[in-house]
């Protein structure tokens, strides 16, 4: 199986993300770190500790990592994930302990005690966390099999006409992490506008007639209406898990290489990534962007690890 860190702000597709990549058998889940984003550390950690309790997930470190961006003020977006970060569904009291370390420390101690190329690192959130690892143990760049990332978009934008949330809260991180040497997979929002949770997908997760699977139902109906009234979206997109599933079959989406870079200047483009697909990609590429999604194969997945993890106790 392939051993992932998910570094996460949960956030309603952050928790589908960690569902997915607990039921599925072809990844492990070998680290879960939170970071400020969607709502405070303190509460998007609370809530990665409740999503693991519903889920089951038991003898994984879970630690909590960056309060706030490298340079800039805290920006959170309550309007799509609400005041708690995870509104909709009740939240369990966490069964698991927060592990001591930093997230930060969290990571790189899993990297340098993996072999090389063990371990991928699957943010779905800003980049803080990350680029704070690779800054204090630069090691961990060649180390770390890849990078493959919810964040971004080629030529859509959520936070700004042409940025999205996890890269514009944290540009200067992002900037750092897609300049690193490491191979990046950029699952932006050009891929996961396509991740849209239709009614048929609510029954096929429906029908998995779970608790897990009901947990998932309630946040999509909360994150539905916090789409449609604040994004003029029918069904909502559900980003984070795109990534997750990349890594369990990366024949789920098309991918095409190209250099991205990250704007940290423009009045307009601040947080911007900008890929350039002037043919041919230069050979020392090593960044990708997803491009197309194979709805029916992702949502599959999705449902196939629901099945899997069952009822919890
Ligand atoms: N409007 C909005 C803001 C932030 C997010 C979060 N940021 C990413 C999508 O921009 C995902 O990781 C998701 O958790 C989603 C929608
Ligand atoms: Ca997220």
């Amino acid at each position: 199986a392939r051993k992932i860190i998910l570094d996460c702000d949960p956030g309603h597709d952050d928790a589908i993300a960690m569902l997915l990549a607990h039921g599925n058998p072809d990844v492990e889940l070998v680290a879960v770190t939170t970071v400020v984003g969607n709502q405070t550390l303190e509460k998007v950690t609370r809530n990665a500790l409740s999503v693991a309790r519903i889920a089951g997930i038991t003898g994984v470190p879970f630690a909590a990592g960056c309060p706030r961006p490298l340079v800039r003020d805290i920006e959170t977006a309550p309007d799509i994930h609400g005041e708690t970060g995870l509104d909709g569904p009740e939240l369990p009291e966490p069964a698991i302990e927060l592990d001591r370390r930093h997230a930060v420390d969290l990571i790189i101690d899993t990297v340098m005690s993996h072999e090389p190329g063990e371990i991928t690192l699957v943010p779905t959130a800003g980049l803080t966390n990350i680029a704070m690892a690779v800054r204090k143990e630069p090691r961990i760049a060649e180390r770390v099999r890849e990078v493959v990332l919810m964040g971004g978009g080629y030529h859509e934008g959520n936070w700004s006409a042409v940025a999205e949330f996890n890269i514009k809260i944290d540009p200067e991180a992002a900037h750092i992490v897609f300049n690193e040497k490491w191979l990046v997979t950029m699952v932006g929002l050009d891929l996961t506008h396509q991740a849209l949770a239709t009614p048929e997908v609510e029954e096929k997760i429906a029908a998995v007639g779970t608790k897990p699977a009901t947990f998932v139902l309630e946040l999509l109906e909360f994150f539905r209406e916090a789409y449609r009234e604040n994004q003029g979206f029918d069904h909502p997109p559900v980003h984070d898990p795109c990534a997750v599933a990349y890594v369990i079959d990366p024949d789920v989406m098309t991918v095409r290489r190209a250099p991205v870079d990250i704007e940290l200047r423009g009045a307009l483009t601040l947080g911007m990534t900008v890929a350039d697909f002037r043919a041919p990609a230069p050979a020392d590429c090593t960044t990708q962007v997803a491009v197309k999604l194979d709805h029916e194969r992702f949502w599959n997945l999705v449902v196939d690890a629901l099945e899997r993890i069952g009822d919890v106790t």
